[in-house]
């Protein structure tokens, strides 16, 4: 990310630190610990974060946030200049159908906003009021460029290889949401948004808004209404980000850096937030909050950083395409490759399996939730493959049995027979499988494993520092975790394999006599 540099001999980086800190305390009900302090940490590609100057103790607060101090729905002006935006009745709700739902009427008239549209309207009305936002401090230290994908080269892009993240990334999506819904709101009320730019400078600041959103805003419940029992709420990181919950800038509480191991979180108190320490942390040690169990993919994506400790959760895409072509490759023979036979089973299977059906399937690791006090407790370990994987094979392998019966015993491959086997149902699953990961490892086609293993070894402190070192670590990753999803696989198919050939006569793919049936 792009954070003010010198400017004039003198260090704006630091200026902005303070003239925020200098903020943030004057704030009525505001608190900073003595033991803190924001730290410059552009050295580790971190930006700023905070420190703890002292040992501090668990349950410490760390800091106080004021809810006035928030930028939200609920303490801007700025819905209440434009009711017709804001209110209610004219917002979706639901951010994920909006841009399909929404009618172009809506869409001209800028109604139909959702959470994510809404914060992005108030950025930009404090961003133009300029001096006299009340925020300023605070929008000076919002990066000014992001490292996140939304903003690599296609050279950049394509060093992530075969990652899912490259499908995932949403720039048209983002491109047309910010032109029918933020563009409009700002033309139409130019007293309120006083700007000169061109629409193309309007985008372009209505992105870097919006990806100051979706790396530093909090979910909160809509109402903020303390629990039935009188108690605060502990809600800690809200990850729905779907419009249905109120999106806010938290000042301070957005200071703080994350990791997949963490050391303090965000408590939502009526009147304020506090950030509380979950255990000791040392003098010089970073105080952390918690993203989530996000993959380095997806950390990449919204955050625009990855970390060593969050690997643990990296998720791969298989996509049923390549089982099912493995799948058929086993009954080549036995089908002759009929392609009006395959098709057949194909959308029988599909429609019998309705909603259910899954065109990729997520592998990943069994990974324990960190404990209460952010740390992890045992590793995490693949084993497993998703269950709706195994359902789908199950579904084909049935609809195979069909045609086989129908089209009669064609002289090779695997017969209806053998197919009423359970173990060699498994076989033939675990092997399509173990093929399609090989398959789905050779779509990363640039480099190897190993190769990327090296480069990993030569990136300075061992950890990525560029974009490109951040694509080479998620395609790492992925490369991994297909690894491991093999080795796993290798092992039930030797299980199986052993217990057929201990039970089984000579004969290939063909059951027990004792079983065979008919
Ligand atoms: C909520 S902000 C945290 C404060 C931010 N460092 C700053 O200077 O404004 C989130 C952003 O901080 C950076 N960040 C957070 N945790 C990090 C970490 N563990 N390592 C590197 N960068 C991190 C990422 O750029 C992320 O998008």
């Amino acid at each position: 990310m792009d954070y003010e540099m010198d400017i004039d001999g003198g260090d704006s980086f630091v200026q902005a630190t303070e003239a925020f800190l200098n903020w943030f305390k004057s704030l009525p009900g505001a608190t900073f610990h003595d033991d803190i302090r924001i730290e410059d940490l552009r050295g580790k590609n971190a930006g700023r974060g905070i420190v703890a100057t002292r040992d501090i103790e668990p349950d410490t607060i760390l800091f106080t946030i004021p809810r006035q101090a928030i930028i939200s729905t609920s303490t801007s002006p700025l819905p209440q200049k434009l009711p017709h935006i804001f209110s209610e009745d004219s917002n979706d709700n639901d951010a994920a159908s909006s841009s399909s739902s929404s009618s172009s009427s809506s869409l001209q008239s800028g109604q139909g906003q959702d959470s994510w549209t809404s914060l992005i309207l108030l950025l930009m009305y404090e961003h133009f009021r300029s001096q006299e936002s009340p925020f300023k401090p605070y929008l000076d230290i919002l990066p000014s460029a992001f490292n996140t994908p939304m903003f690599w080269s296609p050279a950049e892009l394509a060093e992530l290889q075969a990652s899912s993240l490259v499908s995932k990334i949403g720039k048209h999506e983002a491109d047309r949401m910010l032109t029918s819904k933020i563009l409009p709101v700002i033309r139409a009320n130019p007293d309120i948004f006083v700007t000169s730019a061109s629409d193309a400078e309007l985008l372009e600041l209505a992105h870097r808004m919006g990806s100051a959103i979706m790396a530093y805003a909090f979910d909160m419940e809509k109402d903020d209404e303390p629990s039935q029992n009188g108690e605060e709420e502990d809600d800690e990181w809200i990850e729905d980000r779907d419009g249905r919950t109120q999106m806010g800038m938290v000042p301070m509480a957005d200071m703080l850096n994350a990791d997949a191991e963490f050391n303090a979180f965000i408590n939502h108190g009526t009147e304020s937030l506090t950030a509380v320490s979950l255990r000791k942390i040392k003098a010089g040690e970073e105080i952390l909050n918690y993203y989530g169990p996000l993959a380095s993919s997806e950390l990449l994506r919204r955050y625009g950083y990855v970390t060593s400790k969050h690997a643990r959760y990296d998720v791969v895409e298989l996509p049923w395409t390549l089982v099912e072509q493995r799948l058929k490759d086993r009954f080549a023979v036995a089908l002759r490759g009929d392609q009006a036979v395959w098709e057949k089973i194909t959308k029988k299977v599909t429609e019998e399996a309705e909603d259910e059906w899954q065109d990729s399937l997520v592998l990943e690791r069994t990974a324990p939730d960190p404990d209460s006090c952010g740390q992890f407790q045992g590793d995490a370990v693949f084993n497993s493959l998703p269950e709706e994987l195994e359902e789908q094979v199950k579904l084909f392998l049935k609809g195979v049995k069909k045609a086989l019966v129908s089209t009669g015993d064609k002289g090779g491959g695997v017969s209806e027979a053998a197919l009423a086997d359970k173990d060699t149902r498994n076989e033939i699953y675990l092997d399509s499988v173990l093929r399609a990961l090989k398959d789905r490892e050779g779509q990363y086609y640039g480099t190897t494993l190993e190769e990327d293993e090296q480069l990993v070894g030569n990136m300075r402190d061992g950890r990525p520092n560029t974009r490109n070192e951040m694509a080479v670590w998620v395609r790492r990753g992925e490369k991994q975790l297909l690894r491991e999803a093999q080795g796993w696989v290798e092992g039930r198919l030797g299980e199986v394999r052993d217990k057929m050939s201990s039970r089984a006569p000579a004969g290939g793919d063909e059951p027990s006599a004792k079983r065979r049936r008919g």
